[in-house]
């Protein structure tokens, strides 16, 4: 009998098309699945697709097809501890891809019908109200001013240029306040944090080698110097693959995280809210086709 896995795709993705989505079908039920489609109609679709499926099947295997918001989207629909997620990379950037070592779409479906799972520990960002998982990073400082920053018309105008204007006009306001950033065992004084549970940052960029979404806990990366040549040098040493290796970044390991202040905060690139808010690791939040 096929196994019925469910197909939530993002129709605006980057790298979409609907001919595309055509083989990947074909090609899944040729493996022996029975894709269900589910198409997006808008934001929060993905999670309400993941949420009615986790609520109606035993063990479901959802494929978040489209790009980093798709699968974020669909990580806050499921019910923490079941079901298996997959990615399917049609988005822009798809970091998750990456980290997962996906080489290509085709790689990704040979991926699914394999069914080699992992367990997936993704964060929980808690504050202002609001709840969110995220497989990547949080980011609270410069980053998520930029994320914040970015405004729709230019998003649709210039797709991810967007995010270079509006870096342009956070390094134009430039806002030299720090926060605060606690943990178990010390507190921190920074310009900027990120939160990484993930090795790569934006792209292929690597801005915590130790971090994992197969490992528990996170890799904190504090930005400490408040001015924006620290941040041209951080970009410039991550760029060229040395990682966070100037005085003014530190970078240590911890499960759960405090970030202090009233400066925005971003989950897996999309802005989420205002400081203050916690986030904390959790492993074995479901296993993901790897
Ligand atoms: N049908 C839809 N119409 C408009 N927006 C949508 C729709 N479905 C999903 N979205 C939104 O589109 C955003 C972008 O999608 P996604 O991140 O998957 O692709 P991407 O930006 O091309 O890829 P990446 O994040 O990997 O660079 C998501 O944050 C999601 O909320």
């Amino acid at each position: 009998m096929s196994r019925h896995c469910s197909l939530i795709i993002n129709p605006v993705s980057g790298s979409y098309s609907a001919r595309r989505a055509e083989r990947i079908v074909a090609a899944l039920r040729r493996g022996g699945l029975e894709p269900e489609i589910l198409l997006t109609t808008g934001p929060d679709d993905a999670a309400a697709f993941a949420a009615a499926v986790c609520a109606r099947e035993e063990e479901p295997l959802l494929v978040a097809s489209g790009g980093d918001g798709t699968v974020n989207g669909v990580l806050n629909g499921m019910t923490p501890g079941k079901g298996t997620i997959a990615v399917l990379p049609l988005g822009t950037a798809n970091v998750l891809a990456l980290e997962l070592g996906l080489r290509s779409v085709d790689d990704a479906v040979a991926r699914i019908v394999r069914g080699e799972s992992r367990p997936l520990t993704v964060g929980l960002l808690e504050g202002f109200g609001l709840r969110r998982y995220f497989s990547l990073m949080v980011g609270s400082g410069f980053d998520a001013q930029v994320v914040e920053g970015v405004r729709g018309e230019e998003k649709r105008r210039f797709g991810k240029g967007a995010y270079f204007l509006a870096a342009f006009r956070t390094l134009a306001a430039w806002d030299g306040q720090l926060l605060e950033v606690a943990t178990a065992g010390a507190s921190h004084q920074c310009h900027s944090v990120v939160i990484c549970n993930a090795a790569r940052y934006g792209g292929r960029p690597v801005l915590a080698p130790g971090a994992s979404v197969f490992a528990d806990g996170f890799q904190v990366v504090c930005i400490r110097g408040a001015r924006r040549r620290n941040y041209l040098q951080l970009a410039w040493d991550v760029l060229r693959g040395n990682g966070p290796a100037g005085t003014n970044v530190s970078v240590f390991a911890a499960d759960a995280v405090t970030i202090g202040g009233n400066k925005p905060v971003q989950a897996d690139g999309d802005f989420i809210c205002y400081g203050p808010v916690t986030v904390r690791s959790v492993p074995d939040f479901a296993r993901i086709i790897a």
